[in-house]
């Protein structure tokens, strides 16, 4: 059967109504191109000999390259265009392998200059001498300063055009906007990565860029070059129906689907011999890697039980579009342990283990007493809110104020206790408590301890338990069962890893042998706003290979990614190894506006502003659901609907639950946000009341921390605007603003 693949320049002048036709023609030619109907016809006096047309309607011809012959010739697929139009186009394609990289690319010749008649001729105008100039002092050109030559970028392959436009940018989003021309994305791409300062070599390894062997021009080295990494960011090799329609649909937002860049498709195509992470900024495409993991993962084994998972529902649901996006044929599967991919959260795989487990051979009343020093079947319900809070009236009375907060014991409990088993005074009076900031000495670990007595006493009166007693109540279950039931899933792949809490890590690796891809985390340090900071070898989760950072953001501009690093400049983020984020630099192919900080001189005065600016963007061309407005606290978000309302923006809030809904802003907070993205966003409420909150009630040595998870919520927030970002306060802006820049 003839291979069918989807070229860069497929955009042609087809509308809608021909799009069905030009699928359905792809479909027969992918089948049979010898097909009655097809019309596959060469191009006589095209620019590359491989150009044929095929007979799309009678109106609309498709113009591909055929390259090999027989039942197993390639067809690359270019557009569909009218009939003299698709002859025109075919004097100017060619298909070619770059010599230097040995990667695919569609080269187009310009077009001949349109010959004007009756256009009055230049005359010269008579010289008149400038007066003296004084010589001014150029900036450096960003490559260059970079340590990198003309030559360096001719070298990689790099178009000589380009190269030599390239070399002289001193400006950085100028040299973004020069490179969205580049004949090839993989060229856009190498220019970005050698003005973050990559080195060559790491360019030439990450891109397996490498010297033809042999004619370039020869069918051999073409059908080789489409299947390397780096071309097939331009060429999808589609293998169903669902690729085919991925490749074809959605030139911008679907992209995704088909076009990787090749770390990416690295993660999620590569071979693993055991656990590892991803990590990478916000909108790396993180997220799209695991999507094409757990795709890949169940093609290879119909019968794998693979867990998608991540930390919240929104996040959960959002993930489980997305593959159906990706892939419709997908088989989800009901439950954890279920043949099929399980999208669901973590916590709602941890409740699913307690609540049946024991049905399923898991010893979890063993496992409970091992966890909570009281062997209990009664472990379903869960923990209220407040239960901290009631557990610190009970006991504890002595301990300083700054301590007695429901934070410092939830982080106490979550990081020390539950993951490392302690259900006795004398073994938490032992207990490391690496990783820790407040020191206790021996009689707070006491009165500390007094405190998770009561409170794990209420859990039994209650009949209760909490999230990280859940996880790590099933994660020993599965341990013990597994020398005689194994374990219940083949591959993890987790979401938002960061923001897990140790127990439900561990709980994740319990699900999984250790094995061939068995775990995989995708992370970023950057975007931690929950859980307290996890260092994975403290808690015997070993992870093989260090990762690299994903460092190409698809989400946001150049201008606003810029904005967003700065809010964290200076950070000292520390990753799942306990070592700083290794940061590779983070770099956007786009460049668009800058992001507009205001402060109005009343909240009345920010209402206006709001509504005004959400009104122009709705005035020019946006839908109101493409739009969102982030805030600091939900108080912040209800108040702000009946403003808007009454200047005109029909607004909605988006709770935990809620979804956004169509023809309305969606308002919510920046916590919600997390892992979303919009085309505009505005960030209201930005003043140094909110920002950073909660922080003040917190023991000395934990407010650093607390603050910047707060500064990685703005960093959050301001990463979800695909297009443009505006900041607004009233009063005091915000500290953690970066408004100097
Ligand atoms: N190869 C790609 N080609 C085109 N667009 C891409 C590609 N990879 C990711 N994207 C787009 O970039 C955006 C961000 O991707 P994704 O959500 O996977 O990033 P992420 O790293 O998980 O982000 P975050 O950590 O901020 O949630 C999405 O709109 C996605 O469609």
């Amino acid at each position: 059967m003839p291979q069918v693949s989807i070229g860069p320049d497929k955009s042609g002048g087809v509308d809608g109504s021909v799009a069905g036709a030009v699928l359905t023609f792809l479909q027969k030619l992918g089948r049979d191109d010898t097909s009655p109907g097809l019309h596959i016809e060469p191009v006589v006096g095209g620019a590359d000999h491989r150009l044929y047309t095929g007979r799309v309607t009678k109106f609309w011809r498709a113009l591909l390259a055929k390259v090999g012959d027989g039942p197993s010739a390639t067809y690359v697929y270019f557009g569909t265009f009218q009939h003299d139009e698709a002859y025109e186009k075919a004097k100017r394609l060619k298909l070619t392998v770059n010599p230097q990289a040995n990667v695919l690319e569609l080269v187009e010749a310009a077009a001949p200059p349109t010959i004007l008649e009756n256009v009055p001729r230049f005359t010269q105008p008579e010289y008149v001498a400038p007066p003296p100039f004084p010589t001014p002092t150029l900036p450096e050109p960003v490559l260059r300063a970079r340590g990198y030559s003309v030559h360096d970028l001719l070298e990689l392959g790099i178009d000589d055009t380009l190269a030599s436009d390239a070399i002289l940018q001193t400006d950085e989003l100028e040299l973004v906007a020069l490179t969205d021309d580049a004949p090839a994305r993989w060229q856009q791409n190498v220019l970005l990565e050698l003005a973050d300062g990559v080195p060559l070599h790491e360019i030439k390894a990450r891109y397996g860029l490498e010297k033809v062997q042999g004619d370039p021009d020869s069918d051999s080295v073409v059908l080789a070059a489409l299947d390397r990494p780096a071309s097939r960011m331009d060429f999808a090799l589609v293998t169903d129906d669902a690729e085919l329609r991925a490749a074809l649909e959605d030139p911008d937002f679907g992209r995704w689907r088909t076009f990787l860049h090749p770390e990416q498709r690295a993660y999620a195509y590569g071979e693993r011999s055991g656990s590892f992470r991803l990590s990478g900024g916000a909108g790396t495409g993180k997220t799209v890697v695991l999507l094409h993991r757990a795709r890949h993962l169940q093609r290879e084994n119909p019968q794998a039980r693979i867990v998608l998972t991540t930390y919240n529902k929104t996040l959960a649901s959002s993930l489980r579009d997305s593959l159906l996006f990706l892939d419709p044929q997908t088989h989800l599967a009901k439950y954890p342990g279920d043949v099929g991919i399980f999208v669901g959260t973590v916590d709602a795989i941890a409740w699913r283990l307690v609540t049946q487990g024991a049905a399923h051979g898991l010893p979890i009343t063993d496992a409970a007493g091992l966890v909570l020093g009281t062997a209990r079947s009664t472990v379903v319900q869960a923990t209220t809110g407040d239960a901290w809070r009631r557990a610190l009236s009970h006991a504890g009375h002595e301990l300083p104020e700054s301590l007695r907060t429901p934070g410092f014991f939830a982080a106490e409990y979550g990081t020390v206790v539950v993951p490392h088993r302690i259900t006795t005074r004398d073994e938490y009076l032992a207990a490391p408590r690496a990783g820790r900031r407040v020191p206790l000495d021996r009689e707070r670990r006491s009165l500390v301890w007094d405190v998770i007595d009561a409170y794990r006493e209420a859990g039994i009166q209650s009949r209760t338990t909490d999230y990280d007693e859940k996880s790590m109540i099933a994660a020993i279950a599965l341990d013990q069962a597994a020398p005689t039931i194994g374990r219940p899933v083949d591959h993890v792949l987790v979401d938002e890893a960061q923001d897990l809490s140790p127990s439900r890590l561990i709980l994740l690796r319990a699900l999984v042998a250790d094995g061939p891809g068995d775990l995989l985390l995708a992370e970023d340090a950057q975007q931690r706003i929950y859980a307290p900071l996890v260092v994975l070898s403290r808690y015997g989760i070993l992870i093989r290979g260090r990762s690299r950072r994903l460092t190409l953001n698809y989400r946001t501009t150049a201008q606003t990614l810029r904005f967003a690093s700065s809010i964290l400049a200076g950070e000292e983020l520390i990753d799942f190894d306990g070592e700083p984020t290794q940061d590779d630099g983070a770099r956007s192919a786009r460049v668009g506006l800058a992001p507009r900080t205001e402060g109005a001189s009343s909240l009345d005065g920010a209402y206006a502003t709001a509504a005004l600016t959400l009104l122009s963007w709705i005035n020019d061309g946006a839908t109101p659901e493409s739009l969102a407005v982030l805030v600091r606290g939900g108080n912040e978000g209800t108040y702000l609907l009946p403003e808007l309302a009454d200047r005109g923006v029909t607004a909605t809030y988006i709770g935990p639950r809620d979804t956004p809904s169509k023809g309305a802003v969606s308002v919510m907070t920046m916590h919600r946000s997390k892992g979303m993205e919009f085309r505009h966003v505005l960030l209201f409420g930005v003043t140094a009341e909110a920002l950073p909150a909660h922080v003040d009630d917190l023991p000395e040595p934990e407010r650093n921390d607390a603050v910047q998870r707060e500064r990685s919520l703005l960093y959050v927030a301001t990463t979800r605007a695909r297009d443009e970002l505006v900041v607004l306060w009233d009063g005091e802006p915000s500290e953690l603003l970066p408004l100097a820049v």
